[in-house]
């Protein structure tokens, strides 16, 4: 399951699928990119006695979602949430391509993710300081660009002069049909390596 196409990495669902016969790719169907199964924010996706809820939440890239789970069968209240790069730990996707747009970011965020139960738990796609783990209640405090108004967490996401992702032209491509999954085993592999 991806929460967008990533620009740094290539997605692990190409080898999965490669090495566990059956395994289905999902992504957006707002990413325009392939995959088995394309989601809509509202879907939800059952596993044993749970289900994630898919969340709109773009701007970071094009489709991007965040997966919602629950507590239990039934799930009355949210529980965790896998927000890829729309929310980071005291950070957030950056806005400088693949469709991304800092205001729709701003608002995605503020209205999918840190509308939930403060103790719900958030899990990034990336932390670059070693977390692995916050709250929507932590961030809803201590995030540097999120807690700011919209003008100026536009502004700070107009001046954050970031290098490219280095693997950003491999990457972009294997991960618009989900990790290389139409392509020979031995590509894959020179990749992978
Ligand atoms: N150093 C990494 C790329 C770092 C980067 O650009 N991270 C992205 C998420 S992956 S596209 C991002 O949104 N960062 C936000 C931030 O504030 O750092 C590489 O070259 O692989």
């Amino acid at each position: 399951m991806n929460t967008h196409v990533h620009a740094d990495h290539l997605t692990g669902t190409g080898l999965i699928k490669m090495k566990v016969p059956g395994v289905k790719s999902v992504i957006s169907r707002a990413s325009n990119s392939r995959a088995d199964h394309f989601i809509e924010a509202g879907d939800k996706i059952c596993f044993g006695d749970l289900f994630l809820e898919v969340r709109a939440t773009p701007g970071h890239t094009l489709g991007c979602v965040t997966y919602v789970s629950g507590d239990g069968p039934g799930q009355p209240q949210p529980r965790m949430a896998f927000t890829g790069d729309a929310l980071l730990i005291r950070g957030c996707g950056r806005t400088d391509f693949q469709g991304g747009n800092s205001l729709q970011l701003y608002h995605s965020v503020h209205s999918q993710i840190l509308t939930l139960p403060k103790d719900t738990l958030v899990y990034p796609g990336h932390d670059y300081r070693g977390f692995s783990v916050s709250t929507v209640g932590e961030e809803m405090l201590y995030n540097p660009r999120l807690t700011k108004d919209e003008e100026t967490f536009k502004k700070i996401m107009e001046n954050l002069n970031l290098p490219y992702p280095k693997m950003i032209d491999v990457a972009v491509p294997a991960n618009m049909v989900c990790g290389l999954q139409d392509l020979s085993s031995e590509a894959v592999g020179v990749a992978s390596n």
